[in-house]
Parts: C-alpha cells; sequence; structure tokens
C-alpha cells in the first residue's frame, strides 16, 4: 500500500505573498541589486491539491522548489508552508518541519555507497525510529515501488527509472504532507517517466500536497493538472 500523509491537519499547504529571491552578485560583478532570481509571486497551493511547476530554463523553478523545501528564505514577503510562516519560525523547529516534506530531484541523489534498502531506511534511522518497526515500513515502500527485488543492490547497479523510484520511495517513506520533484523525470525514458509520473500521482490521490517541475509537455499532457507557469523569476499564471 502507498504511504498516506501523517501528521496535523494544514488546509493551505503553500502560501506566498509577495516573495522575492535575489541572489547575490557573483564576486568582482557587485551591481549592488544582486540577482532577482524570483519576483513578487503570490499564490496558495491547497492541502491535497497536485501543481505542474512550469517555465524554461532559468526561470526561477528549482528557486521557488527551495523556498517550499524551507532550504532558503526569501528576500522579500512571506513564505508559509505547513502553516508556518517561515519568518517566524524558530531556527530550532525547522528540522521538524522539513521532514513533514520529501524531496526528489533530477540526479536521483541516492548515497551510492548504501543499498536500496538503506536508503529508503535512511530518513527513518535519522529520526530515530526503532529497526524492527522500520525494516517493516521499508519493505512496504520498496513494494510500492516495485522495487523489492533491488533490495540488496547497490544505486550503480539500478537503471534509471529504478534509481528514482528508490528516491521516491526514500521521498515518501515518512508519509510527508508535501512532496516537491525537481524536474524528476529528466533522466528518464518516457515509459519510465510515466512510472515515475504514476508513483507521485498516486501519492496526490492519497491526500499528499505534490509539485512536479518539469520541461515535459507531453507528460503535462498526459497528466493534465493545475500549473503555476514562471517566466523570468515571475508568475505568469496559475491554475
Ligand atoms: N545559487 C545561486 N546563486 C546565484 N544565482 C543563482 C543560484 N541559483 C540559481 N541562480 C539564478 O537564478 C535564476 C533561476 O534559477 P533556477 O535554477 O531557479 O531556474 P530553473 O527554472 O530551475 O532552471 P532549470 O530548469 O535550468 O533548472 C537563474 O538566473 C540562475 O542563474
Amino acid at each position: 500500500m502507498a504511504p498516506r500523509p501523517s501528521g496535523g491537519i494544514v488546509r493551505r499547504m503553500v502560501r506566498f505573498a509577495g516573495v522575492g529571491l535575489h541572489y547575490a552578485d557573483p564576486p568582482g560583478r557587485s551591481s549592488g541589486a544582486g540577482r532577482a532570481a524570483l519576483q513578487d509571486l503570490t499564490f496558495t497551493l491547497p492541502a491535497g491539491s497536485f501543481h505542474w511547476l512550469l517555465g524554461e530554463s532559468g526561470a526561477g523553478k528549482s528557486s521557488l522548489l527551495r523556498l517550499m523545501q524551507l532550504a532558503q528564505r526569501p528576500t522579500s514577503g512571506v513564505v508559509e508552508v505547513l502553516g508556518a510562516d517561515l519568518s517566524r519560525t524558530r531556527r530550532r523547529a525547522l528540522p521538524g518541519l522539513r521532514r513533514r516534506i520529501g524531496v526528489v530531484w533530477q540526479d536521483f541523489r541516492l548515497l551510492p555507497h548504501l543499498t536500496v534498502r538503506d536508503n529508503v531506511a535512511l530518513p527513518l534511522r535519522i529520526a530515530g525510529r526503532a529497526e524492527a518497526a522500520l525494516l517493516a515500513d521499508v519493505a512496504e515502500m520498496l513494494r510500492w515501488a516495485g522495487l523489492e527485488s533491488r533490495a540488496d543492490a547497490l544505486p550503480a547497479a539500478l537503471s534509471g527509472g529504478e534509481q528514482q523510484r528508490a528516491a521516491l520511495a526514500r521521498a515518501v517513506v515518512m508519509r510527508p504532507a508535501l512532496l516537491l520533484a525537481d524536474e524528476p523525470t529528466g533522466n528518464l525514458d518516457a515509459a519510465q517517466a510515466r512510472r515515475v509520473l504514476a508513483l507521485l500521482q498516486e501519492m496526490h490521490r492519497l491526500g499528499t500536497t505534490v509539485v512536479v517541475a518539469t520541461h515535459a509537455e507531453s507528460l503535462v499532457e498526459a497528466f493534465p493538472a493545475p500549473a503555476l507557469r514562471l517566466r523570468a523569476g515571475r508568475l505568469m499564471s496559475h491554475g
């Protein structure tokens, strides 16, 4: 069975109000203003929604996902995730919030020296879950991702599609309320991409809020859903 999200009920999973993000100028090229990666973003994502995040290369998709992941603070505006306003959240509360956010990336980011089973178990071990209970959860997750027979393999022995499904199993093993995917099918062939998308959609059907950044228009056509469209750091449309 797929993992259902756990934790308290939040009706508005993400709220951005007038959000800007500026990166500092590279050394020696100071304009004073820095580089505006995101400007004046205002939107909300209801709990349980699925959204595509679209835009050309450099439009700001990864930057927006980093803000939603609470990995970065905005330069201006309000970022609220899981009901917590980031500017008012104490630093020591961040790890607890981040544990309720699952992330997958284009390049999988599995730990190469750990087996698939141990990669998937890692978030549970970091959270201090007891070994006996944790192994059943990991086995369930591997079944869900179609990887039971690959549990003892190292990531390098897996196909790209298998690696991404392992990364997805690791991202959802903590039953996150919010699941973010940054170009998750960018390194996969069409069949594997659809399989990963089907798993992301299943998470959404079970109540998880899902945001998927992609360039792949064919996937967006195959899985119609509301979209956040960015152009040069600004929100062009929402819905
Ligand atoms: N760490 C950083 N330092 C400085 N500038 C950055 C940094 N990360 C991103 N940028 C700049 O911010 C802008 C948005 O980048 P971002 O990676 O968010 O776009 P993207 O839509 O995800 O692009 P891609 O699809 O190519 O990954 C770009 O101009 C980029 O060069």
